[in-house]
């Protein structure tokens, strides 16, 4: 059972937000300024990764206060109840174990008294052997040709992960073109199609619950390309495996269950790139990187589990995150990471994060009247410096952000490196120090301008300035480091969830769409017009039927 606390009826959050009063007068240029070991205070290093939390709006008493909110709040004891498999999914009835998945050191956990590691290290197993066949050629297709191809027909949980991951780790891909089909609108399935041969192409049909609509019908669509372009029914095997929990889902679609690569029901989607659904990672990037990617993952629950949250940086993470959603009211945080090959990386954590945490009601079933999840947003720097860093800068909005950069890049091209982490170290501080008014009319002096022109201008060119922002620094982005970095941010969505008092691993807010376009697509066959929506949704309805 997780503990139920209404975190805003604790000694804490009374003082917080007493706290805060004193704290939003003041600012982050002044706080560096009274304190010359803020750096060394308010940063953490776990093996490559630095987090620098310096430059945020607290100070010591703010930690301090944070701390004891998670501990009033049981973060601690909920840590236990994950770990240990309890039934923490409770709208769903199921633990939460994406962590045993990554269970490297293989003590048992046990799931109604069954240790789930045999499973999972068979799993692993069977994925090995597979990836090693096809990567190195002596898996064939139906005309005894090497697999050259390999589409993943997943979405959500079943796509974000795979494609971040292998952008991510690109570095470390070997021959094999991967690609990726996820929405239902065809163009994405005829589009990957053109590009592959149905001899040399191996499917990963990947789904959970193998009932999503989108994913179900794109693996049809490819069945019937595989057997219009050449393929007979029995060669469906040598080009058809599928990643799910639901065998006979799989049986049904025609698919051996041979070349079913099992997960189970404690796997929740936005968490199951370290389960089977990672098979497009391993064949992309080996069987071996796939297993540091696990490593990396397992070394942050290790820290995350048994370290005090003073210095546990997921933990920490998600206090400054509730300090801003709750206290400064900012609705949105930004994920910016200044690595190209990292570009899917914050849509990945949209899903991780709002679909964890976008919840109304509490755990004992009761609307909040706090806010919880925050928007996720973000794209790769320099990229987004060129497009929406102006209002992060100038706009109204505080917008807390989180800037990712590898030290040592993979691609050391000439300068390209050194420019691109200017820009990661140079934002931040611009963020925290902006520029005054005083600075303002000092360069438009300097630059020879008038008194009027000045005072025209000035304005526009000044910078408040005391925009937070958190600074990851990894040495170099190897799988171990995504591992650690992907498991951080799971534990941060994880503890603030624990503290929004909200079940963060349930996902009921996108039933209600699934069930309406259920209902609709009947509707749209046949010319006859659609009344029994109201007047907007008919209205569209009937306009479609005139123009298709
Ligand atoms: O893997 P499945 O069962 O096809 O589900 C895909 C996605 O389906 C969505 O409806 C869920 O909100 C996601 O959480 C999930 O990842």
């Amino acid at each position: 059972m997780l503990p139920s606390t209404d975190f805003t009826s604790t000694q804490s959050y009374k003082y917080l937000t007493d706290h805060y009063i004193n704290v939003a007068s003041k600012n982050l240029k002044d706080l560096f300024d009274a304190d010359v070991q803020r750096f060394e205070k308010f940063s953490l290093q776990f093996e490559d990764i630095l987090l620098d939390y310096s430059k945020n709006r607290i100070d010591e008493e703010t930690l301090a206060l944070l701390i004891q909110l998670a501990r009033e709040c049981g973060v601690n004891d909920a840590i236990t109840a994950m770990f240990s498999g309890q039934e923490i999914n409770v709208t769903e009835g199921r633990p939460v174990l994406h962590v045993a998945l990554r269970n490297r050191s293989n003590t048992p956990i046990l799931v109604d008294g069954k240790d789930v590691m045999p499973d999972v290290n068979r799993v692993l197993d069977q994925m090995k052997a597979f990836s090693e066949a096809i990567i190195s050629g002596s898996w064939t297709g139906y005309t005894g040709k090497a697999i050259t191809d390999v589409v993943n027909i997943g979405i959500g949980g079943s796509d974000l992960g795979p494609v971040m991951v292998t952008e991510a780790l690109k570095a470390y891909k070997n021959h094999l073109n991967l690609h990726f089909v996820s929405n239902v609108d065809a163009t994405h399935i005829v589009e990957t199609l053109k590009t592959v041969d149905p001899e040399t192409t191996l499917f990963l049909i990947a789904s959970k619950t193998f009932t999503t609509q989108e994913t179900m019908g794109n693996a049809h669509s490819a069945r019937d390309w595989f057997i219009a372009n050449g393929g007979k029914d029995e060669d469906v095997a040598k080009h058809f495996a599928a990643l799910s929990t639901n065998s006979e889902g799989v049986a049904k679609f025609g698919i051996d269950t041979k070349n079913m690569f099992e997960f189970w029901d404690w796997v929740g989607g936005r968490y199951s790139l370290w389960s089977a659904i990672g098979l497009s990672i391993s064949l992309s990037i080996g069987f071996d990187n796939f297993i540091e990617l696990l490593d990396g993952a397992h070394a942050m629950d290790n820290h995350f589990k048994s370290t005090e949250l003073e210095e546990n940086i997921p933990a920490i993470l998600a206090l400054v995150g509730i300090w801003y959603n709750n206290f400064f009211e900012s609705e949105t945080q930004a994920i910016l990471p200044y690595d190209q090959y990292m570009h899917r990386f914050a849509a990945y954590f949209q899903q991780g994060d709002m679909e964890s945490n976008g919840k109304h009601v509490d755990r004992t079933g009761k609307h909040v009247d706090y806010s919880t999840g925050p928007i996720i947003w973000g794209e790769p720097g320099t990229n987004g410096q060129h497009a929406f860093y102006q209002l992060i800068h100038q706009g109204t909005k505080l917008i807390p952000c989180d800037f990712i950069a590898p030290a040592q890049s993979h691609n050391p091209l000439g300068e390209h490196h050194p420019m691109l982490l200017s820009n990661f170290f140079a934002q931040t501080e611009a963020l925290m120090n902006g520029k005054t008014e005083e600075v303002v009319i000092e360069e438009l002096k300097k630059a020879g301008k008038s008194e009027e022109e000045i005072a025209k201008i000035a304005p526009f060119k000044v910078f408040e300035g005391n925009r937070p922002t958190n600074s990851i620094l990894v040495k170099l982005i190897t799988p171990r480091a995504l591992g650690s970095l992907i498991a951080m941010y799971e534990h941060k969505i994880f503890v603030q969830g624990i503290i929004w008092n909200i079940y963060s691993f349930d996902q009921w807010g996108v039933e209600l769409g699934k069930q309406l376009a259920g209902k609709i697509l009947p509707e749209l066959k046949g010319n006859e017009p659609v009344n029994s929506h109201d007047s907007s949704t008919n209205g569209l309805i009937n306009q479609y039927k005139t123009w298709r």
